[in-house]
């Protein structure tokens, strides 16, 4: 039996390169890769239906990068853990920090437990620049607020020199007793996936070439670009950075060779949104469930399953929410403006809790992020602590106009109103019935009647917020 077994235990870390955990535990004689899907611990917040697809991807190349060696399990990390203990003679655990609190409850039982059996247990990290406790105002309270957490976190140093991959594949070995990656069953059994084979590349050779045609064709125009959803002004980094399979350390040492200037520093201003919501997730555990501001629980949220139905099917009536609703479904994906804009649609024109949003971007995003889209929701809602005023309503004719200028996003996702002259697609219900006839499209047939009426929801939703604006102060 091989003695000095190093188990690195993978888990959003999913790649080779800078990753701290993987280097250390390269140092020992013998290393056994593994994967848990803990379908165990995290209850309503285990992995989504589109995100179990990005998985699968990834760990098929991550195995590859492993020579095959990458052992697979499902259930009880622990349980997990202690069986492999008992067949072999593990020395020390390495694994990098998750910050999902239910994943940090765990994290620590185990730490706990196997330090107890007297094995080493290493932990590092490998996906922030500041882990969420290393930035606190002066009097020791984290900021709830984005732009004073930005300049302190700026004042700090941030180490940009990336690790390289270690050699270890003659020190690799795998556990006769590990799963098949096909009985992870990540894979949909009914195929709704076909379209998002062209769109994505999971894994780590995936990321990094998203990164460079990011760094040569988007980067110069990201800036000015970043709001328009059909220019490729964007990274799309964000399943890799969810997944790991790239590190934000790799990112900002890429940066550093390119000129710094106003579109370099938005997009790392953009990066640093995302640890700004693995810090309120961090600070404020019940940021996927309660509304920070407290006062919205009086809010009189609207239940309305048809409603909610039509919004997810985007079949709003309102071209751009529609789009964007579809891009989701087909893709896995939605442009961050078009979020903003969906979710608002939801949460303030028909009135919906945004946890239900939040539940089905869970589901359908392949970047489903806790922390990012906990605190986007609430950040759109009104209701975070760092959040858009409840009055700062997304109109989806006029954000249409003025963001996807020649309709190429809407028309993209939704062929139906390919025909239809640009003066209508953001409002297609004021179209003249010869112009209708001639893009061949019947309302209510082709293409739904609006579902709302835009104005009247808007008001809707100020006097709804009227109800409960003055409870924030008592
Ligand atoms: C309602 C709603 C839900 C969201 N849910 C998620 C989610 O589940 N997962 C997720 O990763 N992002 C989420 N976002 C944030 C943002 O929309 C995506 O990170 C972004 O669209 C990803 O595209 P990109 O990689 O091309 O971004 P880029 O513009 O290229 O930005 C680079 C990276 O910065 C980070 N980033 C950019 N904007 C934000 C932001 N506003 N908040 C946090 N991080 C950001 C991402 O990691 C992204 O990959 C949500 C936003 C909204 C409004």
């Amino acid at each position: 039996m091989k003695n000095d077994i190093a188990i690195i235990w993978f888990r959003q870390d999913l790649r080779l390169s800078d990753n701290p955990a993987l280097t250390a535990a390269a140092r020992h004689a013998h290393v056994l890769p593994l994967y848990i899907l803990d379908d165990h611990n995290g209850g309503e917040h285990t992995i989504g239906a589109a995100s179990k697809w990005w998985l699968h991807y990834s760990l098929k190349s991550l195995n590859t990068s492993l020579n095959e060696s990458l052992s697979l399990y499902q259930g009880e990390p622990m349980a997990i853990l202690t069986d492999i203990l008992s067949r072999y003679q593990v020395t020390a655990v390495y694994w990098n920090r998750c910050y999902e609190p239910w994943q940090i409850t765990r994290d620590k039982h185990i730490k706990a437990r196997l330090s107890a059996l007297g094995i080493t247990v290493n932990s590092f990290n490998a996906s922030l620049q500041h882990e969420p406790w290393t930035i606190l105002k002066n009097d020791n309270t984290p900021y709830q607020i984005f732009t004073p957490y930005y300049r302190r976190a700026n004042l700090l140093d941030t180490d940009t020199q990336a690790l390289p991959a270690p050699g270890i594949t003659g020190a690799l070995c795998q556990d006769s007793q590990s799963i098949s990656l096909e009985a992870l069953k990540l894979r949909p059994k009914i195929r709704w996936d076909g379209n998002f084979y062209p769109c994505w590349t999971p894994g780590e050779a995936g990321a990094q070439s998203s990164l460079d045609q990011f760094l040569a064709h988007g980067l110069e125009n990201y800036q000015a670009g970043r709001d328009f959803p059909g220019l490729k002004a964007v990274s799309r980094l964000s399943p890799h950075l969810h997944f790991g399979e790239i590190s934000p350390r790799q990112i900002n040492q890429a940066l550093l060779s390119l000129p710094d200037d106003n579109n370099r520093e938005h997009f790392k201003r953009e990066l640093s949104w995302r640890e700004f919501s693995y810090y309120l997730l961090f600070h404020w555990p019940e940021l996927p469930e309660k509304n920070l501001k407290t006062h919205f629980t009086h809010f009189a949220w609207s239940d309305n399953p048809e409603s909610l139905k039509r919004w997810q099917q985007g079949l709003t009536g309102y071209p751009l929410v529609d789009a964007g609703m579809r891009e989701l479904w087909q893709t896995g994906f939605m442009h961050n403006r078009v979020r903003m804009i969906c979710a608002s649609f939801l949460v303030k024109n028909l009135l919906i809790d945004w946890r239900l949003g939040a539940r089905w971007f869970w589901q359908c995003l392949v970047d489903a992020d806790l922390a990012s889209n906990s605190a986007s929701w609430q950040w759109v809602a009104g209701c975070g602590t760092d959040a858009s005023p409840y009055f700062r309503i997304f109109n989806p004719i006029t954000q249409g106009e003025k963001f996807d200028p020649q309709g190429t996003y809407i028309k993209h996702f939704l062929p139906e109103l390919k025909n239809l002259p640009l003066k209508y697609l953001f409002r297609p219900w004021q179209a003249p019935a010869d112009i209708l006839k001639k893009a061949n499209i019947t309302l209510g047939q082709d293409y739904p009647l609006p579902m709302v009426d835009i104005k009247e929801s808007r008001e809707n939703a100020l006097a709804a917020y009227h109800q409960i604006k003055h409870l924030s102060h008592s």
